[in-house]
């Protein structure tokens, strides 16, 4: 039998592929390809394929082929198929790194703010609309019953409650979401999901091709955040969801996901300094930027705001006729003392909004009644509601992680951990979000100093919360472990080290949280680059250029201790008296109080050039080390934080 299969995009197919089917794989052979490159359209021929299944997939090299027609599957139950028959099989595209290529081929090097990005024939948002248009979407779009969330800090984690709490309440959810930490995949999630790799190669192929096909000197490619925006409505187009939930990229009027013209309703989460570059540098004019996602009559919802932020909220929710409604804080007796899934008091912030969000958007698409009614609840929320906050979830904000490797007890079972060595992962790279990192970091140690261990390790980037409500203790851990904190850090070059690691330092160091190195080590990851799961961790190539790692360190020296300026701390303290690479062994044992930069020696801190080494580092100090427990802060950069989940999740 000959299998025909239209590939949709240009890949080099040579080889033998494995047919997979339910219960069994079947080589079959590669019997005629057209030579060089296939191109869209193009027809290839396999050979030796003995059954057709409705999940069937082809895999060489990454490369896959997947989802056989309806009229395929329809056609082998009916067996209508013969030996000579040729089938037409709609397929997939197919390699997911080549769709991260493809992707990062659209990732533009002008930087934030960079007015040249501006001109053109059409402002960002007429694009928008334009490549809604030619991916027929438009129509839909305005039939998508969208939350749409701006704000500074806080966007993400309130999506995440909307999508929990709506699909408790039985809704089948879209929600995008941005940046991603490991997988680009894990922006788009279908009803709790990260989308699956067969699917997204689907929409993405599809909205690509459609774009190139179209694409004119005013109508480029889109950068990558608009093409990932218009991806996520396709997605959720097609996928049918009952509700879409969409976090805005960065500021509000000039956003890609601006294009939404009737959402159903607006949040407007926690304001404060961030994107100067793009938004202005006042909270008022970010405020206005957040604030240009309202809508005519369309509610909206925001947080307490500082007074300049709320003005200009106001005022603009007034001109569109809109009723803006303030919430508070969700009350802890309201929601049964239930423990939100996402830790940290600001999250109580973050979930009050969402729960308005839900309630407006039920009302608004008349389903409040019922659900509240089928509830017995007097005061508080119904049941889906505190399911939702009590199960949402979202990686890398203020997450917990037990690294199993490090385990120094290895006759530990089933996964077990002596939780010797414990990152805590929160994304914060902006001074109010830094301060919300501190605070949580801060008590979240001081919890931990109460409970027992072991602890059951779980997969990271799973998005499962790692760290349950309480720890299991078999009874056999050893008593009195010297608990140390250590700090890991980078941020990028647009952020001011100074305020960041200032708002750190003092926002913990009141509740007794006193870092006993801070790490400094460039991430992995950049900007230059999608990344997917699988892409692989180069182990061993230490960054060569670590000027900006050695000023975050000269400046978290200078907070220690209380330097206000370079002058008094001499740079030549800086040079030569680094260690080299690794931190040396005495590293762990000196103390703050021992530092004496003045002496040229920062006992502190160090400069690191390689992330993977440096984990390595702290598993191999806790392993040398039965009585030291490590409580590592990863902080300052999402990109550090993705590199970190994806490098203990090995
Ligand atoms: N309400 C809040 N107030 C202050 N800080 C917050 C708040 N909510 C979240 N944060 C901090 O901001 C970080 C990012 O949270 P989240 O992903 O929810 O926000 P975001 O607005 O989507 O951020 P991003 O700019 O990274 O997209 C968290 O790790 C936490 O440190
Ligand atoms: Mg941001
Ligand atoms: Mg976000």
């Amino acid at each position: 039998m000959l299998v025909h299969l239209k590939p949709y995009l240009s890949q080099n197919l040579l080889g033998r592929f494995l047919y997979h089917s339910k219960n069994c794989q079947v080589p079959c052979t590669l019997a005629w390809k057209p030579p060089g490159l296939l191109s869209f359209g193009e027809t290839l021929y396999f050979s030796g394929v003995r059954e057709l299944h409705s999940q069937m997939i082809f895999r060489h090299q990454g490369f896959s082929i997947s989802q056989a027609s309806t009229q395929t599957v329809e056609m082998e139950e009916n067996n209508m198929m013969t030996e000579e028959e040729t089938v037409q099989l709609t397929t997939t595209p197919t390699s997911y790194e080549s769709a991260m290529d493809a992707l990062s081929s659209l990732i533009t090097r002008q930087k934030r703010g960079d007015p040249s990005k501006i001109a053109g024939t059409y402002s960002k948002l007429d694009r928008m609309s334009m490549y809604t248009q030619i991916l027929g979407l438009e129509k839909h779009l305005a039939g998508l019953k969208i939350i749409h969330v701006a704000g500074t800090k806080g966007k993400g984690s309130t999506c995440a409650f909307c999508e929990a709490i709506m699909r408790e309440c039985g809704f089948r959810t879209g929600l995008f979401t941005s940046p991603h930490l490991i997988d680009v995949r894990e922006r788009f999630r279908i009803n709790g999901f990260d989308i699956t790799e067969d699917k997204f190669l689907l929409y993405f192929w599809d909205c690509w091709n459609q774009l190139k096909k179209n694409v004119t000197d005013d109508l480029p490619m889109p950068p990558l955040f608009q093409f990932l925006t218009v991806l996520a409505f396709k997605i959720f187009v097609e996928e049918k969801v009952d509700v879409a939930i969409i976090e805005v990229g960065l500021g509000g009027t000039n956003d890609s996901t601006n294009v939404i013209k009737d959402p159903v309703v607006c949040g407007i989460a926690s304001l404060g300094m961030d994107h100067m570059e793009s938004l202005g540098h006042t909270l008022g004019e970010i405020a206005t930027h957040k604030a240009g996602i309202l809508k005519p009559q369309v509610p909206a919802f925001s947080v307490s705001q500082l007074s300049e932020a709320m003005d200009v909220l106001r005022e603009r929710a007034n001109k569109l006729m809109v009723p803006l409604e303030v919430v508070e804080p969700l009350d802890h007796e309201k929601i049964n003392g239930i423990k939100l899934s996402l830790a940290g008091d600001h999250q109580y912030t973050n979930a009050a909004l969402a729960v308005s969000l839900c309630k407006s958007w039920l009302q608004t698409t008349g389903n409040l009644e019922k659900l509240f009614q089928q509830d017995n609840q007097i005061d508080g929320l119904p049941e889906p509601f505190l399911k939702g906050l009590s199960t949402a979830r979202l990686s890398g904000r203020a997450q917990v992680v037990y690294d199993c490797s490090s385990s120094s007890n290895l006759s530990m079972t089933n996964g077990e951990t002596s939780g010797d060595l414990i990152f805590y992962l929160d994304g914060a790279h902006s001074p109010e979000s830094m301060e919300a990192c501190g605070r949580w970091f801060s008590s979240v140690i001081k919890d931990v100093k109460d409970q027992s261990f072991p602890h059951s390790c779980s997969e990271p980037g799973t998005g499962k919360p790692i760290l349950e409500n309480g720890f299991r203790n078999n009874g056999n851990q050893p008593a009195d472990k010297i608990s140390k904190q250590i700090l890991l850090f980078n941020c990028m070059d647009v952020r001011d080290p100074q305020v960041l690691l200032q708002k750190l330092e003092s926002t913990c160091a009141p509740s007794g949280t006193h870092f006993s190195k801070a790490i400094f080590v460039p991430s992995i990851s950049t900007y230059s680059k999608v990344t997917s799961g699988a892409s692989v961790i180069p182990f061993d190539s230490p960054a060569k250029d670590l000027t900006w790692q050695f000023k975050l360190q000269r400046t978290w020296e200078r907070i220690i201790h209380g330097k206000a300026s370079d002058t008094d701390f001499p740079e030549k303290t800086l040079k030569n008296e680094i260690p080299e690479g690794f931190p040396h062994s005495k590293f762990l044992n000196e103390d703050v109080s021992h530092c004496n930069p003045a002496e040229g020696y920062f006992a502190c801190s160090s400069v690191v050039s390689s992330l993977p080494q440096t984990i390595n580092w702290l598993r191999h100090c806790v392993k040398e080390n039965p009585s030291l427990k490590l409580q590592v802060l990863v902080t300052g950069s999402l990109h550090l934080v993705g590199d970190v989940l994806k490098l203990i999740r090995r």
